[in-house]
């Protein structure tokens, strides 16, 4: 008989039920986003946010309807900023002043360290401009805001904290706050990071075994969209326009030296904007299927293990791409589900998150109504398909599953 320890917690595969996720429902923070400044945000057009706001509802009443625990991230962060203590690190770290300067992260501090919780999270996470600096009574005193009109940010928004896939992904029991590559959505990790450490909702036996990610930089960076647990032993994860190849490789040397994975399948996805992450263009549906963006084609894969000691890496050739797919997932063979569409409608799709469903049990998922085309072909394969509106949150160029960080499945 194995002993095999219970599972409380963790995510062992990408289509066991679904049990507990962290969400988080867009707010102010899609008011910063213009014309100007969407680009830097990495948001294809600006919100409405009302609309974001009633789709994303419609979403999360979706997932509790299905049974599905929603833990949304503005409570979890009002919660631990009551904490005195936690507050002052949390702040310490997100008030950076290698990033904003020494005397700006000064008056930064002075002015919001004492707010209510509610409305420093809603500082945290929509920013803060010079002349709401100055509503809280704090002149800048910085150089760098003498001279600026009062809507400058101080802070900036962080309105991709909606796609919370990306700033951190479970891998079994553990799991990896993402060094993220654009400095955009480099505030959305220490969030993370600061609810795993500090959150009650992760302590106990609900906490992760260990956190990787913290103190990586530089080149290592690793986005949630690219980590896909393809079964419990088998991470694949997307080397892409965000997960570099050194990233891949750290995270590889620590996921297999602790034996939390035994082989890490890197995946070579073009670095094309419409295809940010590997979960943008496939996601997995069964046990046996992947759903994929069509003209999408074979990508070289790259499997790495640790013999004797050692990494090694094998190089597989784009035609075995399946083959080493169907191993990951531990089947025999691969089925590959790509709607038949033409080049037009499938890069449409594709475009609007129609290969971003999310698993919620082994053939059942949630996706944008207006993947009309690909949802209809995935019911004709006996996939049942769980649709809600999505249009407007789809402009930040992300889908059901980028949408959501399960914590808990099984
Ligand atoms: N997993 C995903 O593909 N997430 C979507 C991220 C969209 C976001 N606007 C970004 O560019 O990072």
């Amino acid at each position: 008989m194995t002993d095999t320890p219970p599972r409380y917690q963790g995510v062992h595969d990408e289509i066991s039920p679904l049990r507990r996720v962290i969400v988080h429902r867009p707010g102010p923070e899609l008011e910063r986003l213009t014309p100007d400044s969407r680009e830097d945000l990495l948001f294809d057009e600006v919100l409405w946010r009302d609309r974001a706001e009633a789709q994303h509802s419609e979403f999360t009443a979706l997932l509790t309807g299905e049974g599905v625990e929603v833990l949304e991230l503005t409570q979890l962060l009002t919660d631990l900023l009551e904490d005195a203590d936690v507050r002052s690190r949390l702040l310490g770290r997100a008030l950076d002043p290698a990033a904003l300067g020494d005397i700006a992260a000064q008056d930064l501090r002075e002015a919001i360290a004492d707010l209510p919780a509610a409305q420093l999270v809603d500082v945290m996470i929509a920013g803060i401009t010079v002349s709401e600096l100055r509503r809280l009574g704090v002149a800048p005193r910085s150089i760098s805001l003498q001279h600026v009109p009062g809507e400058h940010l101080v802070l900036d928004p962080l309105p991709n904290h909606l796609f919370t896939r990306d700033s951190s992904a479970w891998i079994g029991d553990v799991v990896s706050v993402s060094p993220m590559r654009r400095s955009a959505r480099r505030r959305e990790s220490l969030h993370l990071e600061a609810i795993y450490r500090y959150h009650p909702a992760f302590a106990g036996a609900s906490a992760p075994r260990r956190i990787l990610g913290p103190g990586a930089g530089g080149a290592a960076t690793v986005e949630g969209g690219d980590v896909m647990l393809l079964s419990p032993r088998v991470l694949a994860v997307g080397l892409s326009e965000r997960t570099t190849a050194v990233g891949v490789e750290r995270l590889a040397a620590d996921l297999l030296e602790d034996g939390t994975v035994d082989t890490v399948i890197a995946i070579a996805l073009p670095h094309q904007r419409s295809m940010m992450h590997l979960d943008t263009v496939t996601t997995v549906v069964d046990q046996e299927s992947m759903l994929r963006y069509g003209p999408l084609g074979s990508l070289e894969t790259f499997e790495i293990q640790r013999r004797g000691g050692r990494l090694v890496s094998r190089a597989r050739a784009a035609g075995e791409m399946d083959e080493v797919l169907a191993r990951g997932l531990g089947v025999e063979s691969l089925r590959v589900l790509s709607a038949p569409l033409d080049a037009y409608a499938a890069a449409r799709e594709q475009w609007d998150d129609g290969c971003n469903v999310l698993a919620i049990a082994p053939g059942k998922v949630v996706a944008y109504e207006r993947a009309a085309a690909t949802n209809e072909y995935l019911r004709a394969q006996g996939i049942e398909v769980l649709e809600f509106t999505g249009d407007e949150l789809g402009r930040g160029r992300g889908g059901p599953r980028c949408m959501s960080c399960p914590v808990a499945r099984g």
